[in-house]
């Protein structure tokens, strides 16, 4: 279909882009989350095809970011199970190694069936999209990487077809690819060659609201050239061909790195609502452009249900909720708590979490700004422990710094601890050594060890190898 606009920045014939609205895909977890990047070559995957390299390059993206995509969701479920049987016999074997008792191949604690995700297709509440070279050599193409830098061998491929998106998030990012050919600048794709126009990012809610965040490196731009495009932009989206997507808020940041923070450079709000809002059991949450929350939310109420099960030998007391996020742990746990005491690297998602609680009418909540490794182990003395204190620790794939573990560890009245990681067997593994070795193992330990107690799985990814690994330990 070819549109002839009358609208005054963009006065040209666009064609508006054939979208297939179907599901597709990010390519990375969780963003701006200040943890360190990731090693991918030790992730557990499903083999590939031997003729992997003769498929469809929209095949080769499905085994790239949903590489289970070819299983059943029953298959799938059974799958992870195995996997995470196989990280915790693997850090069974670990503990046994540090304590030298011996090790005879099976868990010493039970580890319950995986929980399912209430929705497997299209669960995703936000997505992020790259800019590079398409199949057919188009430089301006939105979409997922395959390949790689060092091998100079990206292709970015539209997710239209994967299964783990809704079909919002394909649309915005189709009509940001034909804003970007519109657009005179060139694509950021190598930061040191120039250009412009980078990723952008998608967040929706249940109730339909929309959510694009536009990232643009500025170059050598001076800020009247950028609020022209800045305008260009809005006006696109909301008087032009992308008025279709229905934005409620459009951010851009201006942005030099990989990833920067609100505070390092604001997330600026061109037009709508400055937050997305979501519903989680029965609470409402508040959700900052630069804010985490878990991309699946129907199995993120699994996940939160599975926590607060576990944490029931424990109502009463004070929780410690590290690297909470927008609060959400801490206040689905609230109404079994005395007090629940939150820590966030993020200035925004603290912000966030102060006003869920307020917005929940929730009094028995705080949350503290900072790195946890610096806030707990400042915190930990002065902590009131009479009713019991306990901890939910949820960091990103860094896993926690050791001053954290140390921290924990060392308080006396810390009997039961539980430990969510979307990726046992990374760094979150060398977090559970130090939360078991014995007190000699790592200078300055002197708590009791601690013990793992039972284990559950919950399924927030489907189509893709990973899940949440809840994990309690106790002593
Ligand atoms: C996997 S998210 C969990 C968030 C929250 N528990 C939830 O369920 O929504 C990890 C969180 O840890 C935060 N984080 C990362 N490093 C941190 C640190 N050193 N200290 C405190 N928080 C940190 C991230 O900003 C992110 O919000």
């Amino acid at each position: 279909m070819r549109l002839h606009l009358t609208w005054p920045l963009l006065k040209q014939i666009v064609t508006v882009p054939k979208i297939c609205f179907s599901y597709s895909i990010t390519s990375r977890c969780a963003v701006n989350t200040g943890c360190k990047p990731v090693k991918r070559r030790n992730e557990r995957k499903p083999k590939l095809p031997a003729d992997w390299h003769t498929l469809s390059w929209e095949e080769r993206l499905a085994d790239t970011v949903t590489p289970l995509w070819r299983m059943s969701y029953e298959e799938q479920l059974q799958w992870k199970q195995e996997q995470q049987h196989k990280i915790l016999l693997e850090m069974t074997k670990q503990l046994a190694q540090d304590s030298m008792d011996p090790f005879s191949n099976d868990l010493r604690f039970p580890l319950l069936p995986i929980v399912a995700s209430p929705v497997s297709d299209g669960y995703r509440n936000k997505s992020t999209f790259s800019v590079n070279k398409g199949v057919d050599g188009n430089p301006k193409t939105v979409g997922f990487y395959i390949g790689n830098g060092k091998a100079g061998n990206i292709v970015c491929v539209h997710g239209d077809h994967l299964l783990n998106m809704p079909s919002k998030h394909s649309m915005v990012a189709r009509y940001y690819e034909d804003f970007i050919r519109l657009s005179p600048l060139r694509p950021c794709i190598l930061f040191h060659d120039g250009g412009h126009w980078r990723e952008i990012t998608i967040r929706t809610n249940s109730a339909g609201h929309t959510m694009a965040i536009v990232y643009f490196h500025p170059q050598n731009l001076r800020p009247e050239e950028i609020g022209i495009h800045k305008a260009t932009l809005v006006e696109y989206f909301t008087q032009g061909p992308g008025a279709v997507c229905q934005l409620d808020s459009l951010y851009f940041q201006e942005s030099t790195m990989t990833r920067c923070s609100n505070e390092q450079s604001p997330y600026q709000l061109l037009y709508g609502q400055p937050h997305i809002f979501e519903e989680v059991l029965g609470f409402k949450f508040r959700i900052s452009a630069d804010s985490f929350f878990q991309v699946n939310r129907g199995a993120a109420e699994a996940l939160y249900k599975t926590v607060a099960e576990l944490n029931r030998a424990c109502v009463g007391g004070t929780l410690l909720d590290v690297c909470c996020g927008t609060g959400a742990i801490g206040i689905s746990l609230s109404p079994q708590m005395e007090r629940v005491i939150g820590i966030e690297l993020i200035e925004q998602a603290v912000k966030d979490a102060k006003c869920n609680a307020a917005l929940n009418r929730v009094h028995n909540c705080e949350f503290l700004s900072g790195k946890a490794e610096v806030v707990l182990p400042d915190m930990m003395p002065t902590l009131n422990c009479d009713g019991g204190l306990t901890a939910v620790v949820n960091p990103s794939r860094a896993g926690l710094h050791y001053r954290v573990v140390r921290a924990l560890r060392n308080h006396p009245a810390i009997r039961r601890l539980v430990y969510i990681s979307c990726k046992p067997d990374g760094e979150a593994m060398r977090n559970f050594r130090e939360l078991c070795c014995g007190s000699g193992f790592k200078r300055k330990i002197t708590g009791e060890a601690f013990k793992p107690t039972v284990a559950v799985p919950v399924d927030l990814f489907p189509h893709t190898p990973h899940c949440e690994l809840v994990l309690v330990f106790e002593r």
